[in-house]
């Protein structure tokens, strides 16, 4: 087992192993487990067992779980279940399911305690750690949700050897980004035939994975500064989830995100990097795109919440790992987009 430590106001460990799940406990009396609905039957059990839960609620798969009305189910199973201020709530599942059992934890009964048990590659090296919870509006992703970081981390790698490979490619991404921004010895191993669920290269690079984020949160749990850097591809990637109505994962609007993001860096001078995210891209084999207009993307990017009142700023790269927040003329960004519209449609 791997354990990986979290600073800040509230610190908590990360652990990283097989067999975690049935090691789990809580001090708490009173457990809420959330997951999705469509996670094995015996994953579900294994949490089960070891938390006894006094209420457990499915909730739908991916991002349709991160709405106004699941969010208000949930936090009437719990109410109905006299959930007290000294119960828990434990997100099990992706990040999805994660992210929404979060903001419940964070606003039930004014905030309970949140444990998180991730089953995604996505979930494992970035969503269950760091306290960023949070709920879609129709006007954009994650509008709605609050900083509120979990107590314990347990990432049971075992559960890795039942999801779809795509989608432990589009967990991929949020890695290939943190070897982006932070440790760049990160990218030949993401794409190693060797990083896959039981794989010799899985539990070293997963938690040096996870250490990137770690250490991120740790010195910035609120996103003051340079926790913003996570953000990297995420604001075309975002805009990319909302106007596909989420049909497009997460994961792999991240991959399309950061290659735009890399050719905006190398337009305002900074190493050019997109070889690394076309290689990245051809890797994950992501849905192809359907057509897209500039302008309804560019409406969801101005909401973007690196936005300050000057507008939108971009996480783009100087170079490998020296990242730095910058606004982008809407010249320019049109004209990338375009170039970027031709390197994708090129992949497929
Ligand atoms: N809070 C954060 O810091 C943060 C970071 C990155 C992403 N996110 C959010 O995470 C979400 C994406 O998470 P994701 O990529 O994990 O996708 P997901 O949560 O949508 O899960 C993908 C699918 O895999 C299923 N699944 C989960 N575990 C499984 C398992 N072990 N075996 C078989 N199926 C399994 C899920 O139920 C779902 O159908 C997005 O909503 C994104 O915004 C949050
Ligand atoms: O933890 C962070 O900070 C991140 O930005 C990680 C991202 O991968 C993640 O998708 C996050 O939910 C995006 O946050 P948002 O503030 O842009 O909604
Ligand atoms: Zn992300």
């Amino acid at each position: 087992m791997r354990r990986i430590e979290v600073a800040g106001p509230q610190p908590y460990a990360v652990e990283v192993g097989p067999g975690l799940l049935a090691c789990a406990r809580v001090p708490q009396r009173q457990v809420a487990l959330i997951y999705p609905e469509d996670l094995p039957a015996e994953v579900v059990a294994r949490a089960q067992a070891s938390l006894s839960p006094v209420v457990t609620v499915a909730v739908p798969a991916r991002d349709e779980c991160k709405t106004l009305a699941v969010y208000g189910h949930v936090l009437s199973c719990l109410a109905a279940a006299n959930l007290a201020r000294d119960g828990a709530v434990v997100g099990l599942g992706g990040g999805a399911a994660t992210d929404l059992a979060g903001f419940v934890a964070a606003s039930y009964l004014r905030g309970v305690a949140f444990y998180t048990m991730p089953t995604t590659l996505l979930g494992m090296v970035d969503a269950a750690v760091g306290g960023k919870t949070g709920i879609n509006l129709p006007e954009g992703k994650n509008l709605v949700g609050a900083f509120w970081p979990p107590a314990a981390v347990w990432c049971d790698t075992d559960t890795l050897a039942s999801l779809r490979p795509e989608v432990f490619r589009e967990g991929a991404a949020e890695a290939y980004k943190h070897g982006l921004i932070a440790d760049p010895s990160l990218l030949g191993r993401v794409l190693d035939p060797e990083f896959r669920p039981g794989g010799a290269l899985l539990d070293t690079t997963l938690t040096d994975a996870i250490a990137v984020k770690a250490d991120v949160v740790s010195r910035d749990l609120t996103e003051r500064g340079e926790r913003a850097y996570l953000n990297f591809g995420h604001t075309l990637a975002h805009a990319l989830e909302a106007v596909t109505h989420h049909t497009l994962s997460h994961g792999e609007a991240v991959g399309y995100g950061m290659h735009y993001a890399a050719r905006l860096s190398r337009a305002l001078g900074g190493e050019d990097l997109t070889g690394h995210t076309l290689a990245f891209l051809r890797w994950q084999q992501p849905a192809p795109l359907p057509d897209l207009d500039f302008d309804a993307l560019n409406a969801y990017m101005a909401r973007d919440k690196k936005a300050d009142s000057d507008g939108v700023r971009f996480v783009l790269l100087r170079a490998l790992a020296q990242p730095y927040l910058a606004r982008v003329p809407e010249g320019l960004l049109r004209e990338e987009f375009e170039g970027w519209q031709a390197d994708v449609r090129a992949l497929s």
